[in-house]
């Protein structure tokens, strides 16, 4: 198991997947709780039987598998539904990160969550690392990414900690306002500073 583990985080399109590409061409392990999320409803998965009960058939594709537009358009409109969804999915997230986080092998290693410093996630993890853009750049991204409405991307927003919040939790921050250049010669200086912590 890697001795170390570090925590990326950042708000909806602020850029972690981007920032933990450049830590994986490192060498890095990485596990992005979006992904595990994501495996844990996949078609056979007790918990997606139990979110097709709650909300009906409407919430799966003509597949079986989630329809995901949908779920996310009730749940970031319903506080109610949010907190059953998360009480449900949480721990089965929480559990493929341990397991995945026990068999890393790299120098360290890299837990990607947007959830990182508003869940119990943090205690999993060494030192974090904050993804930050301003407020306006995040919504353009999201919505040029996921085609979602302005409301929506604000709603999801509304559901994260605040930028303020975040980076009083980080031991590094990342300025992904600029281009991809620029965030990855900031990720590849990290990556040194934290080879030498892991080291410590
Ligand atoms: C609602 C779902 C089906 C929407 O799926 P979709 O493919 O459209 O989005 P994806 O999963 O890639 O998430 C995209 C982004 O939405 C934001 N987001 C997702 N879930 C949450 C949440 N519970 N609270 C706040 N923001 C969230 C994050 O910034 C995330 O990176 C999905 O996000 C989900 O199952 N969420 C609940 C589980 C969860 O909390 N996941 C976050 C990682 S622990
Ligand atoms: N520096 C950058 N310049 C231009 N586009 C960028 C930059 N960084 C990321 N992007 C783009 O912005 C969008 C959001 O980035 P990314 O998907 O990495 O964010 P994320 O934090 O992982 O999002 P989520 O929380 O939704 O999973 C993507 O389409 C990505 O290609």
């Amino acid at each position: 198991m890697s001795d170390f583990i570090v925590g990326l985080t950042g708000g909806i399109g602020s850029g972690k997947s981007a920032a933990a590409a450049r830590f994986t061409e490192h060498g890095i392990a990485a596990i992005d709780a979006d992904v595990a999320a994501r495996e844990v409803v996949e078609p056979g998965q007790p918990a997606l039987a139990a979110i097709a009960e709650r909300f009906g058939p409407d919430v799966l594709l003509a597949n079986g598998e989630l329809n995901r537009a949908k779920l996310r358009e009730i749940i970031f409109n319903n506080a109610e539904h949010k907190t059953w969804l998360e009480s449900l999915l949480h721990p089965l997230i929480r559990q493929r990160i341990a397991d995945f986080l026990q068999a890393a092998t790299s120098p360290y290693a890299l837990l990607v969550s947007p959830l990182l410093v508003e869940s119990n996630q943090k205690e999993m993890v060494d030192n974090v690392v904050v993804v930050d853009v301003p407020e306006a750049i995040q919504l353009e991204r999201t919505m040029a990414r996921d085609g979602n409405t302005e409301q929506l991307v604000r709603n999801i927003m509304a559901a994260q900690a605040t930028r303020e919040q975040r980076s009083a939790a980080a031991n590094f921050v990342i300025d992904n306002s600029a281009d991809l250049a620029s965030l990855y010669l900031q990720v590849d200086d990290i990556h040194r500073q934290l080879l030498l912590l892991a080291e410590a």
